[in-house]
């Protein structure tokens, strides 16, 4: 009973329930409904909201999942909620009661869960994956994904392939190695792990390691040990070449001078093999990163023609400001296109290696002896012209609307060494704005040409999903507290509606008894507030909150 891998696998035209995070194995967050449109948005009603309550009110970055008159949410510090779809009323909740000895860098997010049969299933901070009955809330397996006491843990929402769950960890600011895990969906057990980092072998289903040549020859020393590349944000998947792409995160320490080489695979985009771990592909947007540019951002494919050839295509805008086009069956470069207002560290890519054009003076200098090194201003910020919340991919204007932000940063390396469960970073840094007007920039991208075609100019650092719908419409919500509805073609704000707290979450859209509904988390937090150095104090007057806001148009 409940919805199945193959279900799951095709849940992207299925517009009476949302399965999936990024709404479809592909991730566009696309919906081909079409009630709520550009003529009737503005009519957009509250039909509930319900509370997560309690005084654990952090960062609210869950996408819902829908199904069979339930709606599900994560909620910060590791709980998971079953609300009625039709009247708001909480069903059950589970916490996960975290210890005290948790590390995540960046505030008690969650972004979400993933449903299979009678299977609710997300991760915790302390590194666990919990399958739950989603009709009770009790618990039916809960494993250890990796020991928390060295800076592992987990905020990224599963993904279903194949009666697997597909998962991913986070500690990139630690020293952990990153790694993918393959799970039974019914038992929870290992089928197999892919790490990310060169030198680790992994345990692969009926293959050799998967890595040839010298195991880890991007790398110098033992620094591949402790080198990162946490997959913190889960992956996407393509069920027609059985690919699952995952993006993986900064190369451990921050500071680049200690670990001469590429430093794969971090700061990559992988294609893996859902039935044995293989890598297939990798496509690394910031060899060597120095400034935490953290590539894992999510890579959603799409079809498009290009140069009069129909392609098989992905998209990944990435930390570093550059939107990347690439052939998705075999990650061969197509474009790099910068979608903020600076990239101080390159001048574009070079087309035929796929390399970025170094700006060598940007790269914050090496420590000498006990000292810092020289501090460089660098744009965008370490937090990204894009960070984790993800981008949408409109089928009907064949346009990407990347929710960006416009910063910089002054950054310098320190010295440091690698121990257990402490921060491992080597680098400090304190974010400046560079514009006067705006720090967030919600922008439709035309892949195919490398242009955008629209911005929508926002205070306050874009920090959540977006949404975009047949309708002609694209939502995404604001720090300020808004979730907005604007004109895909235009870009035209529609529609707004104050939800009483920052909006950092991803909305989603379906149909029931009729009407479309639309939802989204709102209670601010994520990285800005504890990181976001100048530019958080502009915005220390956001009130914490946890509602899931569900609207739809008035009956008649
Ligand atoms: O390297 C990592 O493992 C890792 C994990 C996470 C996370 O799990 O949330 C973030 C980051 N890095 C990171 O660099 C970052 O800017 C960030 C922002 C957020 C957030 O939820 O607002 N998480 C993370
Ligand atoms: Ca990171």
């Amino acid at each position: 009973e409940g919805p199945t891998s193959q279900d799951i696998a095709a849940s992207a035209t299925n517009t009476s329930a949302v399965l999936t995070n990024g709404m479809g194995p592909w991730g566009q967050r696309y919906s081909t409904l079409t009630q709520v449109n550009t003529a009737t948005v503005k009519g957009l009603v509250p039909a509930f909201a319900s509370s997560l309550g309690g005084e654990k009110q952090r960062g609210q970055e869950s996408q819902p999942i829908v199904y069979d008159g339930t709606i599900y949410v994560t909620g910060s510090y590791s709980r998971l909620f079953a609300f009625d779809a039709r009247t708001g009323e909480k069903k059950w909740e589970y916490n996960a009661r975290l210890t005290d000895g948790i590390m995540p860098c960046c505030d008690v997010v969650n972004r979400g869960a993933a449903i299979h049969g009678d299977k609710i299933i997300f991760a915790t901070l302390d590194a666990h994956l919990i399958a739950l009955n989603r009709n009770t809330g009790k618990v039916i397996w809960n494993k250890t994904l990796a020991d928390y006491q060295a800076g592992y843990s987990a905020t990224a929402a599963p993904m279903i392939v194949k009666d697997m769950v597909i998962y991913g960890n986070s500690g990139g600011e630690f020293g952990i190695v990153g790694s993918v895990q393959a799970r039974d969906v019914n038992t929870g057990e290992l089928i197999w792990e892919r790490p990310t980092i060169e030198g680790h072998v992994g345990t692969l289903r009926g293959q050799p390691n998967g890595m040839t040549g010298k195991l880890n020859a991007s790398w110098q020393g033992d620094m591949w040990k402790t080198g990162g590349g946490a997959t913190w944000l889960g992956g996407t998947y393509d069920p027609d070449s059985n690919l699952i792409f995952m993006g993986t995160g900064n190369p451990g320490p921050w500071n680049s001078h200690l670990r001469p080489g590429d430093n794969l695979y971090t700061s990559s985009t992988l294609a893996i093999d859902a039935d044995t771990g293989v890598i297939k592909w990798h496509f690394q947007t910031t060899p060597h990163d120095g400034w935490d540019f953290d590539g894992v951002n999510e890579f959603i494919p799409f079809d498009a023609t290009i140069g009069g050839k129909p392609m098989k295509l992905g998209a990944k805008a990435d930390r570093n400001g550059y939107f990347f086009v690439l052939d998705r069956t075999n990650g061969k470069f197509v474009s790099a296109s910068k979608f903020v207002m600076q990239t101080t560290w390159a001048n574009g890519f070079n087309p035929k290696t796929g390399r970025p054009n170094y700006n060598d003076d940007n790269r914050p200098g090496a420590p000498v002896g006990a000292e810092k090194g020289k501090v460089v201003f660098s744009s965008p910020s370490f937090l990204g012209g894009k960070n984790w919340m993800p981008m949408a991919y409109s089928q009907q204007t064949g346009l990407f609307y990347i929710p960006s932000n416009d910063w910089g940063m002054d950054i310098w390396n320190e010295p440091i060494a690698y121990k257990k469960g402490a921060a491992y970073l080597g680098a400090g840094f304190t974010i400046r704005p560079i514009a006067e007007d705006h720090i967030g920039a919600l922008r439709a991208m035309d892949p195919t040409a490398g242009k955008i075609v629209w911005e929508y100019k926002n205070k306050a650092p874009l920090w959540g999903g977006v949404l975009t719908t047949a309708g002609g419409l694209v939502f995404t919500g604001t720090p300020e507290g808004y979730l907005k509805a604007f004109d895909a073609k235009t870009g035209q704000e529609l529609w707004k509606f104050q939800t009483g707290s920052g909006v950092v979450g991803s909305p989603v859209t379906w149909q029931q008894d009729g009407e479309q509904y639309v939802a989204v988390m709102s209670g601010w937090g994520g990285a800005v507030p504890l990181w976001g150095g100048e530019v958080a104090k502009t915005f220390k007057d956001i009130s914490q909150g946890g509602s899931l806001w569900v609207f739809k148009l008035p009956k008649g």
